[in-house]
């Protein structure tokens, strides 16, 4: 599939809006994969799709993530880390991407997970840093992530886990296990 293609499938499933984050987040993980030697191509494709579930029906995720042996515990938490997994589901049925790597990325772009590889690393922090966020800490993330990977990373997650926690909401451990792990397998020089 070339890369028109892959917006075209895209553009049907969202919002105007949410493709204009799309389109950034292409550009950020473009970026990212550039500077930090991940697949261009792959990390272009991964972040096309990485919202292709974003606005499918409540009851479809939940219905799609009981019967394709997701973890169950998405359902006690934040409907809004549905779209991840149950995108990575979608795009591999429904777009015949079949790349593990991409589809990993998608599915693992909203709550991040234990030992990340390089492309998922990219696309969590291109949905992060992508030119259309302009939430507090975005800019010092950015600043970051011009120079060291996961020193971004483990801030935009630091930075996720605090904004919930001020929100008093619920926090999926997935993002407590990827942040431990990121601060607990930390290259001396980062
Ligand atoms: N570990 C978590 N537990 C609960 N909610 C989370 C967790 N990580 C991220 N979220 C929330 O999921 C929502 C969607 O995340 P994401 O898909 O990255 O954002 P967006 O829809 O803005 O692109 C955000 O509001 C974020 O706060």
């Amino acid at each position: 599939m070339n890369r028109d293609r892959a917006l075209e499938l895209v553009k049907k499933q969202i919002t105007e809006q949410r493709y204009k984050h799309t389109l950034g987040v292409v550009e950020s993980a473009i970026w990212l994969a550039d500077k930090y030697g991940a697949d261009r191509d792959k990390a272009e494709f991964a972040a096309i799709f990485h919202d292709y579930a974003k606005f499918r029906p409540k009851d479809e995720m939940k219905q799609i993530i009981a019967a394709e042996g997701m973890p169950l515990d998405l359902l006690d938490y934040n409907m809004e880390l549905w779209h991840a997994p149950v995108g990575a589901y979608l795009v591999e049925k429904e777009a015949g991407i079949k790349d593990i790597e991409i589809l990993n990325a998608i599915r693992y772009h909203t709550s991040g997970r234990e030992n990340m590889s390089l492309l998922e690393k990219v696309i969590y922090l291109a949905d992060y840093i992508e030119p259309g966020r302009s939430f507090p800490g975005v800019d010092e993330v950015r600043k970051t992530a011009s120079e060291q990977l996961d020193s971004a990373l483990t801030e935009a997650m630091r930075n996720t886990i605090i904004f919930l926690m001020n929100r008093n909401q619920s926090i999926y451990p997935a993002t407590f296990k990827a942040y431990n792990y990121l601060i607990m397998n930390k290259e001396e020089s980062a």
